[in-house]
């Protein structure tokens, strides 16, 4: 078994309180681990832990074996090219076209030409579902299902062994919530990538998931699979799943 993530006890505290209560997980290799919880939770906050955003303040992150906090700049940056980041509500640039945008990390460095970025633009367009169509449209033009597309194409542009979705469905109706939960699935069988998912979305998390934790202030309550889900007793599971039913029945469009 390939751990391409490994976190043993981690602990942040910010301003005196403690966010990060001990929290271990590992993720294996072509794995889409699913991180679900309640709002301030501490999914997002793991996730800067990841990519070494910010440093923990007790335990330890292991990426492809390696601790991310005994690393030099250099060797830290060298590993966070290796993870591509899906940001909450894409964050793309509004005054990039949408080629810049997926391009930009190449951009951003200026040794290649315009043409080879488009080509390498297009071909990352594709593997999310658009073309060429959009590649000159700015931000503003795009569709929220789009513009999720769009930075999903913007992660993988540096062919990341690890992808880092931070609510990939939020703000996206349930219909083009199903698409992105598609997507994410269809990258994973033609990048290999590892994922690791972020989301309120018990109905994404469950249909994409190989694996799930669930958070409680800033603690796991549960890790496991789908099923260990369903099966499981614990008062807190019981009710997040029952809270994340009603939610989606509350929110499908009645036909
Ligand atoms: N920069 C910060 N300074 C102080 N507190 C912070 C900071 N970032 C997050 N927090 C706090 O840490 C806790 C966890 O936040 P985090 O964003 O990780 O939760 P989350 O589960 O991702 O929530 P959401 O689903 O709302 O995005 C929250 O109580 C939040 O207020």
């Amino acid at each position: 078994m390939n751990l391409v993530i490994e976190v043993q006890d981690l602990r942040k505290v910010i301003n005196g309180r403690e966010i990060l209560k001990g929290v271990s997980f590992y993720v294996k290799e072509g794995e889409i681990f699913t991180i679900i919880g309640g709002s301030g939770s501490g999914k997002t906050s793991i996730t800067r832990c990841l990519v070494g955003l910010w440093k923990p303040t007790a335990g330890i992150v292991k990426i492809f074996g390696e601790d991310i906090n005994s690393l030099n700049p250099q060797r830290l940056d060298q590993l966070r090219r290796k993870i591509g980041y899906v940001f909450q509500g894409a964050a793309l640039f509004d005054s990039l076209r949408v080629w810049e945008n997926v391009v930009f990390f190449y951009l951003e460095r200026g040794k290649m030409k315009e043409e080879e970025l488009r080509r390498i633009a297009l071909e990352k367009l594709r593997l999310v579902g658009l073309g060429e169509e959009v590649m000159d449209l700015f931000p503003s033009e795009l569709s929220g299902g789009m513009r999720k597309r769009v930075g999903i194409a913007r992660a993988i542009a540096t062919e990341p062994k690890i992808i880092i979705y931070d609510e990939p469905t939020s703000g996206l109706d349930p219909i083009t919530s199903r698409l992105i939960d598609r997507l994410i699935l269809d990258l994973r069988e033609k990048t290999g990538a590892t994922a690791v998912v972020v989301s309120h979305d018990l109905v994404s998390a469950f249909s994409i998931s190989d694996r799930l934790m669930l958070l409680k202030e800033g603690e796991v309550v549960a890790t496991g699979s789908r099923e260990d889900f369903l099966r499981s007793t614990d008062p807190f599971v019981v009710e997040f799943i029952q809270s994340g039913m009603l939610r989606e029945i509350a929110e499908t469009p009645s036909s």
